[in-house]
């Protein structure tokens, strides 16, 4: 209640007050070390090729979660525009799985063989458990801005200038970190915020701990590919 006011007094939004209430933990799931020596030059191989295939798997549950987000703004939703911005971001998950696949053919790595982590089964049953219909559209949306979020300042700063990304992974960066990926998370940010705007105590808190625990999950996710440094 007292985040809430506080926002409100500064006319901003919850989310923008919980990043930097929690700005330790987003720092560690947007500036990994993984994301480090992508920047810097110096991942090695079979890091990224780890990643790569993990994320497949990964984005393959995303889709179904997307999903679930849609129909929770199609029944709870007071803003029809909110239904737009989720269908969109679905529709580019058509493309991302076709990248994956491209990709994944490139470093010599067959998805149909790639068994899920431990960390990936966990992040998974997250997203399965926010599919549920008892989970609300505003710790959901929460949640979807998060996870995308992520992806797009992490790659975003691989891409900034005297970044020494290898040329051969400039592709996957520029996939999360380009501008009309930023402006989408923008688009899903303002939902986020509409929503918790109107929560009730309950719902911010719920909310809070679910932002908590993307954060967490996205530090495990990319925590795997240390497993070959
Ligand atoms: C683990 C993870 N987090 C986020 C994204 C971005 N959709 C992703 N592909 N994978």
């Amino acid at each position: 209640m007292e985040e809430k006011a506080k926002a409100e007094q500064k006319k901003i939004g919850m989310t923008e007050t919980w990043l930097k209430k929690h700005r330790l933990l987003y720092n560690g799931a947007t500036r990994h070390p993984l994301i480090i020596s992508i920047r810097d030059g110096t991942i090695n191989t079979a890091s990224f090729k780890t990643w790569l295939a993990q994320d497949y798997l990964f984005v393959r549950a995303f889709v179904p979660f997307v999903a679930s987000v849609l129909i929770k703004a199609w029944k709870e939703s007071d803003c029809s525009g909110d239904m737009e911005v989720i269908l969109g971001g679905m529709a580019s998950l058509e493309d991302e799985i076709s990248w994956f696949k491209t990709e994944a053919n490139k470093w010599g790595i067959s998805l149909s063989d790639v068994v899920p982590q431990q960390a990936n089964k966990n992040y998974c049953g997250l997203l399965e458990s926010l599919m549920s219909p008892d989970a609300e559209y505003t710790v959901a949306i929460t949640a979807f801005w998060a996870i995308e979020t992520v992806y797009q300042e992490s790659f975003a700063h691989c891409i900034e200038e005297g970044s020494k990304t290898p040329p051969e992974l400039k592709e996957t960066c520029v996939r999360w970190g380009n501008e009309a990926f930023g402006k989408y998370c923008q688009s899903l940010q303002n939902i986020a915020n509409r929503c918790l705007q109107k929560a009730s105590d309950e719902e911010l808190k719920k909310a809070e701990v679910m932002l908590l625990s993307v954060l967490e999950h996205e530090v495990e996710f990319w925590n795997m590919s240390r497993g070959n440094v």
